[in-house]
């Protein structure tokens, strides 16, 4: 597809559900509330609001919420005036009565996401969402791992089910420039006018923003971002940056460059526990490919393990783990920890 400079796309701020795993899923209704207003304010046509590993995900696995979620959803409809609000569900983490609750709590939007290789079992969410009357995207998830022949397959499994725009989602912050540009042509040219392409970034490498454009430029034309880069690893690619670059490119977005920026430090900050940084731990996540929402568990499981949280990383991108296996990394934890003892028993 030719690229034009008068592009017109629609982003997606995940702050308050990617954000939640940064956050460890402690957002409240006022966090919700403040962090809805700003945005909306700005512009942000989409506002995604969920626990960070999408409805049903408060649990011993994933983290308990502070707040239910339905709790949280029905804040944030109460208070955008324009946006609409988004929640995300992975098939077996959540039902489909949470699909229904969301739906009857207000959201517009149905976000249904799948590790890459897996979009079947997306299929009754979608017609489900369909026949609410949702609107449908659809995420294939860790899209780093597969080429782009498969993620073209798994997109259109999506979208003959019912899903209106198939996103690479670049899970692992682990795809480097055309790594991202080649995938999204693959799926803008398997679907057409079926569906539209979206991108979820995150910055493990620190390419968010550049990834995101590139995407546009292949023909997405939906993107995610986290104000502040609230989200999981290093963060998500970060809202106000991408607004400004597109802007100065020529891509609308219907963002206020000005208001985002003053939202991202005035309201989005305050409401983190701390900058999401490109550390040693979540450049490793982006280096050997891993989850990104493995950051909190890895480091939790180094330090009461007592071992590197950097290696447990290294091992789970070997080990090519995926969502849902959060507790392989206690294992991982526990075998290093098992090494080194052995390593100081030989060596004493
Ligand atoms: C459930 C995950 O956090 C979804 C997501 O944002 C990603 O894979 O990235
Ligand atoms: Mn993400």
């Amino acid at each position: 597809m030719a690229y034009s400079t008068d592009l017109g796309i629609r982003i997606t701020d995940s702050s308050l559900r990617d954000g939640s795993h940064a956050k460890q899923h402690q957002f409240t209704t006022e966090h919700v509330r403040d962090i809805v207003a700003a945005l909306d304010g700005a512009g942000v046509p989409v506002i995604e609001v969920t626990h960070g590993d999408g409805l049903g995900g408060s649990s011993f696995n994933y983290g308990f919420s502070h707040t239910p979620e339905q709790e949280l959803i029905k804040t944030a409809v109460a208070t955008a005036k324009r946006a609409k609000i988004a929640f995300l569900m992975l098939p077996g983490v959540g039902v489909k009565d949470d699909i229904r609750a969301a739906a009857d709590n207000g959201a517009a939007i149905c976000r249904i996401a799948t590790h890459c290789t897996e979009a079947d079992v997306s299929v009754q969410h979608f017609g489900l969402a369909r026949e609410l009357g949702l609107e449908t995207v659809g995420f294939l998830m860790m899209s780093h791992s597969q080429p782009p022949e498969v993620l073209a397959q798994q997109a259109r499994i999506m979208a003959d089910a019912g899903c209106q725009c198939v996103y690479v989602v670049d899970s692992a912050g682990a795809l480097v420039l055309e790594d991202t540009s080649e995938r999204i042509a693959a799926l803008v040219a398997e679907l057409g006018d079926d569906a539209q392409v979206g991108f979820h970034g995150h910055e493990n490498l620190g390419l968010g923003v550049a990834n995101s454009v590139l995407a546009v430029r292949a023909g997405a034309t939906q993107i995610d971002g986290s104000t502040r880069r609230f989200g999981a690893g290093a963060g998500n690619t970060p809202v106000e940056a991408f607004v400004a670059v597109a802007e100065k490119l020529g891509i609308r977005t219907g963002v206020d460059t000005l208001k985002i920026i003053d939202a991202a430090e005035d309201v989005v900050r305050p409401v983190m526990d701390g900058e999401c940084l490109l550390d040693r731990l979540s450049l490793t996540m982006g280096y050997a490919g891993v989850y990104s929402s493995f950051l909190k568990h890895a480091d939790r499981a180094a330090k009461k393990y007592g071992v590197s949280g950097a290696e447990i990383l290294v091992e789970a991108g070997k080990r090519k783990l995926i969502g849902g296996q959060e507790d392989q990394l206690i294992e991982l934890a526990v075998g290093l920890a098992a090494r080194g003892t052995d390593t100081e028993a030989r060596a004493s």
